[in-house]
């Protein structure tokens, strides 16, 4: 293969890049948040997750002001971080201290916000399947919506709030057909996958008039997401101009102006030198304002108050995943040798190449290399799939202690690691400003051994 081919993978400093825009080589090793990589193996091990925290917050921001500014000639707008990208209590706080609102699918993700300080109010509560439990705290801590997915739902939520006393405000997703997103797996607006009310079936009308009509439900809007790692507008616009035209129907014949409508998260963002930069946030906002101004224009509809959740696109390139190099092998192959890279991890924390062909990019990040040899990294799980980055250009005297960097990290990593081969999750280090703390402190064997009831009984028989 031609190495020229290669994606390149030095960090840039550039804001719109794969590497957080504070990344750099500082004396031939990586710095990112002013922290050299070494200092971050030797002080907290690896693997590792880094994230930049000022790169996180600049990026929520962006969004909060794109939002802002494209809407405040309509009904003003709202960001929600999609915490199922990754959330902890130090992420939550960030993103709320940049304005932006937080969505859960689940009590951890509800608990997570709440424990730092988001008001329910700013908390939107998704899941296709919501537990008893789950609906219950979620209306204690009097979250400002509910997403619901389907018609069984709807009812069990009428039923609890019934017997918390209690009214739920509801926003109904629905299926626009759009279809959109990097893989088959991140598309979530095609008939046939499990989320959302399908506009075309009917179920989303329905859906409508069985809310309007529940004594314990509030419908206070439509919300629509077409699908993950989206790098064109024309997908939004057009799911957006979808989801206005069932709003201005439930105007027209039921009498009811619907105050919100979310359109969902999906902003892409690049993995590998060879991506070319995603829409802006500006851009997207822009966009979406664009449809909706004219949609009310069109139909006579005052405008919805707009949401999106943007998950990736915020966290993503804030994250940078360090490993150690451990084994390493060539393999002759007909176009050439491939050099596979093993490290001390793998799948367990990056299962996306494995689960959607994702691409990645690496570099030696722990000092500067010689030569350029084709490199697969691999990790060390027994799975032949166990692959972190399947193409990549590494100095041919990479050797076993290096440090490896693997940069757009930050999203569906940690928030999708698994305990595969008895491994334990790595943690999550901030770094900013030369300084690192953890924000999420790294799982041990042993904490995996106590969840073993046999385990601990050990030798008592
Ligand atoms: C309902 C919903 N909102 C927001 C998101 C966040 O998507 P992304 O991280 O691609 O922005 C997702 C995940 O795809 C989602 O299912
Ligand atoms: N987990 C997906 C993003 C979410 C897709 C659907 N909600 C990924 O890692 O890209």
């Amino acid at each position: 293969m031609n190495l020229e081919n290669l994606p390149a993978a030095e960090p840039d400093g550039s804001l719109d890049g794969l590497w957080p825009s504070s990344a750099r080589r500082v004396g031939g090793e990586i710095a990112i948040g002013g922290v050299g990589v070494s200092e971050l193996a030797a002080e907290y091990g690896t693997p590792l997750y880094v994230l930049d925290e000022d790169v996180l917050r600049a990026r929520a921001r962006a969004w909060k002001e794109a939002m802002d500014e494209a809407f405040s000639r309509l009904r003003g707008a709202d960001v929600y971080y999609a915490g199922k990208a990754f959330l902890c209590v130090a992420v939550a706080k960030a993103v709320a201290h940049e304005g932006l609102a937080v969505d859960a699918c689940s009590e951890g993700e509800l608990r997570t916000a709440l424990a730092a300080g988001v008001p329910g109010s700013r908390i939107g509560m998704h899941g296709n399947n919501k537990s008893r439990e789950e609906v219950e705290l979620a209306l204690r801590a009097e979250v400002g919506h509910f997403v619901v997915d389907s018609l069984a739902e709807l009812e069990f939520v009428d039923s609890i709030a019934r017997d918390e006393g209690a009214v739920a405000s509801v926003m109904l997703r629905v299926t626009t057909g759009v279809h959109a997103g990097g893989h088959e797996y991140m598309s979530t607006a095609v008939e046939d996958q499990k989320f959302g009310l399908s506009i075309a079936s009917g179920a989303a009308w329905q859906a409508v008039e069985k809310t309007v009509n529940a004594p314990n439900l509030r419908l206070v809007g439509l919300h629509s997401h077409i699908g993950s790692q989206i790098l064109v507008v024309e997908a939004f616009e057009e799911a957006a101009r979808a989801v206005l035209d069932l709003r201005a129907r439930v105007h027209r014949e039921i009498g009811l102006e619907l105050r919100e409508v979310d359109f969902g998260g999906g902003y892409g963002i690049r993995y590998t030198g060879g991506d070319s930069a995603p829409p802006s946030p500006a851009q997207l906002a822009s966009a979406l304002a664009s449809v909706v101004a004219s949609h009310s224009a069109e139909s006579g509809i005052e405008p919805p108050r707009v949401s999106i959740e943007p998950g990736r696109n915020i966290v993503g390139p804030a994250g940078v995943t360090l490993y150690t190099v451990g084994t390493v092998k060539t393999v002759e192959l007909e176009d050439g040798p491939r050099r596979y890279v093993s490290v001390d991890g793998g799948m367990s924390d990056n299962i996306r190449p494995a689960l959607y062909d994702a691409a990645y990019t690496a570099a030696l990040a722990s000092r500067e290399g010689e030569g350029r040899v084709r490199s697969r990294v691999v990790g060390k799980h027994c799975e032949s799939g166990d692959i972190v980055v399947r193409d990549v250009s590494l100095p041919e005297d990479l050797a076993a202690g290096d440090i490896l960097a693997v940069p757009a990290t930050g999203a569906y990593g940690r928030s999708m690691a698994s305990n595969y081969n008895h491994v334990p999750r790595p943690g999550v280090v901030a770094v900013r400003g030369g300084a690192s703390r953890w924000i999420v402190r790294r799982e041990t064997v042993e904490d995996l051994l106590a969840l073993d009831a046999d385990y601990l009984r050990r030798g008592e028989d």
